[in-house]
């Protein structure tokens, strides 16, 4: 196979984007950790752990689990683990494996052991220069992927021309996608917006109602806003230069909060809705079985905003209840008085 895009991951999201590049005819390579998986791949054509549906035309997958030979293969690499696998996945790597290369994050995350983006992660590590980092955002279940019902990408990068060029690889019957150069700002509201769906789920388990949770979500939105706005503020302070401005009534931030905060495919909502009927971090991780990225950006974030200083009770109120063993209902009560 000649040199192309490749995607690191196996999870649903890896899957969903694997069918949507493949869909257009793309052929990749497909890093996934474990040989049992591909040899199932392989024999049946498709992931027999996520997305079982999705069938796959195995012609243009070109499977591996010896992940430096997969980067050396690849131009363009799709980052699609969960954040807090990130480092042990990469270390695999020698420190020039990205070199040339273009890196595209579809992970909604920051890089837990020092609340890093993944793309200053990359930058430390890899010395991977800013012009060659993209990111996927956007409202997009995978599931609805799998079911090719029609959803919408966003794709960040430095040049808008450049990240046109990956969006393009990913456009679709059932796949728009929106092109943007706010690598920063969209990044973050994904963090976010995992958090505070983790809160919406908190509130439907303490049985609130539809009402409390569209203006739990209001103020979500603004918690969002206002944070991001302090920290343009202290980046453009540092660098000297003028504040990025967001559109934050762009799907990347108000479209993905509320479907993370609403969609019953929500892994953050349903983790969420356990924590509020009673079930300990523990148990509910145990049940979901899958990622939730906002119970460690809850203390990423928590970390981060104390530099920050945005006022922000929901986040902190969602890390109190997972990190601090503050009971749910007593974080809530103290949250009702406040809103707007
Ligand atoms: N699922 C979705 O609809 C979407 C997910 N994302 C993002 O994509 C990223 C990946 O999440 P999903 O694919 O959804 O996760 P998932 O929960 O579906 O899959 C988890 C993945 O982690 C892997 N894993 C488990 N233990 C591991 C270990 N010790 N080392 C390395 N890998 C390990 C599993 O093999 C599996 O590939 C996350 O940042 C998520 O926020 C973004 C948009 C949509
Ligand atoms: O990012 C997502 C939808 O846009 C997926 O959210 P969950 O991780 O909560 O399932």
């Amino acid at each position: 196979m000649s040199k192309s895009i490749g995607i690191i991951g196996s999870g649903s999201w890896a899957t969903a984007l694997a069918k949507i590049l493949t869909d257009n005819g793309h052929p990749i390579h497909w890093w996934i950790r474990n040989d049992e998986t591909i040899r199932h791949m392989q024999l049946r054509h498709h992931n027999k752990h996520y997305l079982t549906s999705v069938y796959f035309d195995t012609s243009l997958l070109s499977l591996s689990s010896d992940l430096p030979a997969m980067v050396a293969a690849c131009d363009e690499l799709v980052l699609a683990v969960p954040s807090a696998f990130l480092e042990d996945v990469l270390s695999l790597l020698p420190p020039d494996a990205l070199r040339n290369k273009k890196i595209i994050s579809a992970i909604k995350g920051l890089v837990p052991s020092n609340n890093d983006l993944i793309g200053q992660y990359l930058y430390k590590q890899f010395e991977l220069p800013a012009n060659q980092y993209f990111t996927i955002t956007g409202p997009c279940h995978a599931e609805e992927v799998a079911n090719e019902k029609l959803s919408y990408l966003t794709f960040s990068g430095a040049s808008l021309e450049a990240t046109q060029a990956i969006a393009d690889k990913f456009t679709g019957s059932f796949l728009q996608t929106i092109v943007n150069t706010d690598v920063v700002g969209v990044q973050l509201a994904a963090v976010l917006k995992n958090i505070y769906a983790l809160g919406a789920g908190i509130a439907h388990g303490l049985e609130y109602g539809d009402n409390f949770l569209s203006v739990l979500i209001t103020n979500c939105f603004r918690e969002m806003q206002s944070f991001l706005e302090k920290y343009e503020e202290q980046k453009a302070a540092v660098a000297g230069t003028s504040q990025m401005v967001h559109n934050y009534s762009a799907s990347a931030y108000l479209g993905d909060l509320l479907v993370t905060c609403y969609s019953l495919h929500s892994r953050n909502r349903t983790f969420g809705n356990m924590i509020g009927k009673g079930y300990s971090v523990k148990a509910a991780q145990l049940e979901l079985n899958m990622v939730a990225e906002g119970y460690y950006a809850s203390k990423c974030m928590y970390e981060m905003n104390r530099q920050i200083g945005a006022y922000m009770p929901v986040a902190q109120a969602v890390y109190a209840i997972l990190w601090q063993q503050v009971h749910p209902s007593e974080a809530f009560l103290s949250l009702e008085k406040g809103f707007i």
